[in-house]
């Protein structure tokens, strides 16, 4: 579960990321924000795990303020979130495996990881994890020979080897082409289903929107202009989201 509570992000240049937000994302639930560019996507999604520092406000992850804390307790929350960039961020020169595993990272300490000794559990985590991709047959290759949406599907084994119980993912087709787009959505939706990991999706197409989303969240501004299940978002409802006006603006909230 997240939970945005009165959240504002200003930038130092004072440009305003997010205005005033109050969200709560249920455990299981496939969100897609959806938004012109510069509308807080990035800034939205970033901030859940603080790799954007909010300014006002306070969020929630599974009911532990990760706004607030330090040390362990970071790291403890952070470990719950799984996060996939658009750009994959695999040490590219790395076998699969060795990026898969590399999801284990904030289970063990700093020593025990320099030599790389990950126990038996965190290989066989990572192998189910690549199955769950259909990647096993890979975990020895490197992972630049791999095509976009495979090294793609690896970030996503990365996320699962970490046991995540959230995954973030910051436009995580807009590199790929529409037949690989469908096969790393697909990933996410059966993930989404099977294991009721919740997924909280920037992605510039409606239609994959539509397609995939349980609830769209459409941003503005900073603002949300939208926020209900995808029956509701219809065509009308885009053409406000994405509208440069702020004329006019009717507020939709889900439930
Ligand atoms: N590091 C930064 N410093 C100053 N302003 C920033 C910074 N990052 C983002 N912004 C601004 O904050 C606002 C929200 O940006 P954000 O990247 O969250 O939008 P976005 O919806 O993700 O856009 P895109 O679809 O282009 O990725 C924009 O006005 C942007 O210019």
């Amino acid at each position: 579960m997240i939970e945005f509570k009165n959240v504002s992000k200003i930038y130092p240049n004072g440009t305003r990321g997010l205005n005033k937000l109050n969200v709560t994302i249920e455990r299981g639930e496939f969100i897609v924000i959806v938004g012109l560019s510069g509308a807080g996507k990035s800034t939205f999604l970033r901030s859940i795990n603080r790799l954007h520092e909010i300014t006002e406000g306070e969020i929630l992850v599974n009911k532990q303020s990760i706004t607030n804390a330090k040390g362990n307790d970071l790291y403890a929350i952070r470990r719950d979130i799984g996060m996939i960039f658009q750009n994959f961020n695999l040490v590219r020169r790395s076998s699969v495996m060795r990026n898969v595993l590399s999801g284990r990272v904030g289970y063990h300490s700093t020593l025990r990881m320099i030599f790389g000794l990950f126990p038996k559990r965190d290989k066989e985590l990572a192998f189910q994890a690549l199955e769950r991709v259909r990647l096993q047959e890979k975990a020895y290759v490197r992972a630049d020979q791999l095509s976009g949406g495979q090294q793609q599907r690896v970030s996503i084994a990365r996320a699962l080897a970490q046991e995540a119980t959230i995954i973030l993912a910051d436009e995580p087709v807009a590199s790929l082409d529409p037949l690989t787009t469908k096969q790393v959505m697909d990933d996410l939706a059966r993930i989404n289903q099977d294991l009721n990991i919740t997924m909280v999706v920037n992605l510039h197409s409606i239609d994959l929107a539509k397609q995939y989303a349980s609830r769209i969240i459409g941003l503005r501004d900073g603002e949300v202009v939208f926020d209900g299940p995808v029956r509701e978002a219809t065509d009308e409802v885009f053409q406000e989201i994405y509208s440069r006006q702020k004329e006019g603006i009717q507020m939709r909230v889900a439930k």
